[in-house]
């Protein structure tokens, strides 16, 4: 037996159906007036104060990106919302995807709101030479360069170029390709090759980190001795769908896949770790799907 909730989509206005097991409404019940609540308040802030001064590229690009298979976020006008389905199907066709267990807010690409607060981030520290961990096709980078000067520089790492290449196109038609150094390899070889020379020890202004989770404590070792201090680090998914918050004993049943167990261990070993590291100041900020900002202050 299902338990349904239907309610109304703002962004089109059609009516959207959750399907729920009993196993899982039990949990669910206490959270949906919240996770609704959220996903409006979400919705309220992307239209009111994200989109309407996103640069036209960027939106190009996320619009771009909204069709890849990987990615799990919605176009501008729709809602996203995640809920577990035991087949996971997506239920409408009004580009809702069923994917997660909670309702929350991730996506492959940096989320729009949080990519707001990363361009903010940049202008506060003049970043000028950065580094971005994770590229896919590109939206956290092309905000990037649009933020950083005419003159500035981006190491951008990814294991995978065909990505890149969708957005590639847009990225040249906004004149800022030539702030990229794109490098497509896996992301630790790199940083230590960096590492080797010492004069890029201290160098960066900002990094970005959106890749790999099983490795962010090892780009933060790297990343505390190429940033300067006073320098920033953006750790993308840092609530992991919002599973970090999840009591144990319902992570076997609400979170499908061991990858996505084993990623939130991660994600979780990570938060703990940058709470206790004394060499940065942090910050958790709610946005996308959480994003952990580290200055590094000796
Ligand atoms: C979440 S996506 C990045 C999204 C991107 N920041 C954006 O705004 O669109 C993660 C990316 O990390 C890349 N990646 C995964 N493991 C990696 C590694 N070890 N080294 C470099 N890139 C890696 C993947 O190929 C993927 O494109």
């Amino acid at each position: 037996m299902r338990n349904c909730i239907r309610y109304q989509d703002p962004g089109t206005a059609s009516p959207v159906l959750f399907i729920f097991s009993n196993a899982y409404y039990v949990y669910l019940n206490s959270q949906l007036f919240h996770a609704f609540t959220n996903i409006y308040i979400w919705q309220y802030i992307l239209e009111t104060s994200v989109y309407p001064r996103e640069p036209e590229p960027l939106k190009e690009l996320r619009d771009a990106t909204a069709d890849h298979p990987r990615c799990l976020y919605v176009a501008s006008s729709s809602l996203l919302a995640i809920a577990h389905v035991e087949d996971r199907r997506e239920l409408f066709e009004n580009d809702i995807h069923i994917t997660g267990f909670l309702f929350c807010r991730a996506f492959i690409a940096a989320a729009p709101d949080a990519g707001q607060l990363i361009d903010m981030l940049l202008k506060l520290v003049n970043a000028k030479k950065t580094i971005e961990i994770g590229v896919f096709t590109g939206y956290s980078l092309l905000l990037t360069a649009l933020s950083i000067p005419d003159d500035g520089k981006i190491i951008a790492i990814d294991v995978d170029r065909k990505n890149y290449e969708i957005g590639l196109p847009i990225i040249r038609r906004a004149g800022v390709e030539h702030k990229i150094n794109f490098i497509e390899s896996q992301a630790l070889p790199v940083l230590d090759k960096l590492l080797e020379e010492h004069e890029n020890e201290g160098s960066l202004d900002f990094a970005f980190v959106d890749a790999d989770k099983g490795n962010y404590k090892n780009y933060h070792e790297r990343l505390m001795k190429l940033l300067k201090v006073g320098g920033v680090v953006v750790y993308d998914n840092t609530l992991w769908y919002g599973t970090v918050a999840l009591p144990e004993d319902l992570v076997e049943e609400l979170v499908d896949g061991e990858h996505k167990k084993e990623m939130r261990k991660h994600i979780m070993e990570l938060n703990k770790y940058l709470a206790t590291d004394s060499r940065v100041q942090i910050c958790v900020a709610p946005l996308g799907d959480g994003i952990t900002i580290c200055r590094r202050i000796y």
